[in-house]
């Protein structure tokens, strides 16, 4: 006979069993409640860092994976600056470059959720610094160019690529940039001009109202719908560090020597009254831009005398308008057409303008501040402003003036179109995308890749990026 044995503890441990599932459950819906919000928040990302000269910046873009009523938005989620120098520094030390980068993408790592990272698209543009870098040592900044490369593979995003771009293209995506901003391009009225001061290079691009006479100055664009026939011009060893070099080391040239034992006095207009520093003839010639000279190991004294007009005469010298192959030339013989419509000036033409808020003068009445602000003895100014870096600090009088001198002598801005020109500061990038047909296209001798891009209207960002990094493929570079 079968004895059914009655277990005192069943009823408990069903209870405690199921008060256990119960909690389990509750737990895991919290948890998938939780999780569930990010899933759906479906935005995708992409990160482009810029590597300048002077520094690199990280950006990092965000757009709803499913588009609503046909429309993303685009927006800048987030900016981080790279700590120290820009990678074309590291020539002595590649493997620095690839490390400066750590900490921002880190940040980046944080920033975009987990299970999107493997598909965010990341892709390095090197500017100036790394094409001066080139052409002094192509082995550094091949070096450099691996160390950052990477670096940026080991992460667990897409990696796109790391490359240096062209003077042309910065032209391009800084138009595309200050257009995209004003809105511009999904609007039937005019586009800006877009004008770009960096360490190492100036950009001037823009919608030209007359033939352009020479073939590398000309860039076909369709973006939206609309086709762009544009002017650009990159002036490599223009940017405002490499200009404070040439204007320095030809002032240095002609100064005579006292006599052998004492160091050359360099007497500066574009320096305040008062500036002193005894610095390493190395630290003005050691650039490509530049012959170089025998003297690179002696000192000098750098003496600011602060004197606007001197100033800004040594500054013209720097500038060679004395030939031209062309119906018309900015400077260096390079073509350049009379500037016409709206112009963005952004990066240091923004920094330096808004610093001494000179964003919104005439031309007559930006001298003229100008002008008093150079004179003005460093003492003063360095008490007035005691938590601005130095270094920009003693070159705002040297930066304007060059600023003013590019303008006018070099592009040909006159007093009747200097407000034409507004001081920007990139705001945090919104792009609208409808159905954004980004079609990037050149020249006919590379029409068959350019077609290529045209064929697929740009679905999302990614692809936009894309599209923006492939230019130089057609190019044909
Ligand atoms: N707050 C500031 N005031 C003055 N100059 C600045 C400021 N911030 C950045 N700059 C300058 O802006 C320039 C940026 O150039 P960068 O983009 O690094 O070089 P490039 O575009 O030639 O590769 C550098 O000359 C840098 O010193
Ligand atoms: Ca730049």
């Amino acid at each position: 006979m079968e004895v059914k044995v009655k277990n005192p503890w069943h009823r408990p441990v069903v209870i405690f069993l199921a008060c256990v599932i119960t909690a389990g459950i509750i737990i895991m819906v919290a948890i998938s409640v939780v999780q569930y919000k990010p899933l759906h928040q479906k935005y995708k990302y992409g990160i482009v860092l810029d590597a300048g000269s002077s520094h690199t910046s990280v950006f990092i873009y965000e757009w709803p994976a499913e588009k609503e009523n046909n429309t993303g938005m685009v927006r800048q989620k987030h900016t981080c600056n790279v700590q120290g120098k820009g990678i074309s520094s590291y020539s002595d030390n590649p493997m620095g470059a690839g490390t400066s980068l750590k900490d921002c993408m880190e940040e980046a790592k944080q920033k975009i959720p987990a299970h999107r990272h493997h598909e965010t698209p990341v892709y390095l543009g090197a500017t100036a610094g790394m094409r001066l870098l080139k052409m002094e040592n192509e082995e550094a900044s091949e070096k450099v160019l691996d160390s950052v490369a990477r670096s940026l593979k080991d992460l667990p995003f897409s990696y796109q690529g790391a490359r240096i771009i062209s003077g042309q293209e910065e032209g391009a995506f800084g138009w595309i940039t200050v257009n995209y901003l004003s809105e511009n391009l999904r609007k039937p009225t005019g586009t800006l001009g877009a004008l770009d001061l960096g360490g190492a290079s100036t950009q001037i691009t823009f919608v030209p109202q007359q033939e352009i006479e020479s073939h590398d100055n000309s860039i076909d664009f369709r973006l939206y719908g609309n086709d762009y026939h544009l002017y650009t011009h990159s002036f490599l060893c223009y940017g405002k560090d490499q200009a404070l070099k040439l204007s320095m080391g030809k002032k240095i040239e002609s100064t005579p020597k006292a006599d052998e034992t004492h160091p050359i006095e360099l007497r500066d207009p574009c320096f305040h009254p008062g500036y002193n520093f005894t610095r390493t003839a190395q630290t003005v010639f050691n650039t490509p831009c530049m012959k170089k000279v025998k003297m690179a190991n002696e000192n000098f004294f750098h003496v600011g005398t602060g004197n606007w007009s001197q100033c800004r005469q040594s500054i013209r010298k720097i500038f060679n308008t004395s030939y031209c192959p062309y119906s018309r030339c900015s400077f260096n013989g390079v073509f350049q057409p009379s500037v016409s419509g709206n112009f963005g000036a952004f990066s240091a033409f923004f920094f330096v303008m808004d610093f001494l808020k000179l964003t919104n003068d005439s031309l007559d009445l930006t001298k003229q501040k100008l002008a008093t602000y150079c004179s003005t003895p460093w003492k003063e100014i360095a008490e007035t402003h005691p938590h601005i870096n130095k270094k920009y600090l003693s070159e705002y009088c040297f930066s304007a003036t060059y600023i003013l001198t590019l303008l006018e002598d070099g592009y040909k801005f006159t007093s009747n179109n200097w407000n034409d020109i507004s001081f920007i500061k990139k705001r945090k990038l919104t792009i609208v995308l409808d159905e954004a047909d980004v079609v990037v296209q050149t020249t006919p001798k590379s029409l068959h890749q350019a077609e290529v891009i045209a064929v697929g209207a740009v679905a999302d960002v990614s692809e936009y990026l894309h599209a923006i990094f492939q230019i130089p493929s057609i190019f044909g570079k």
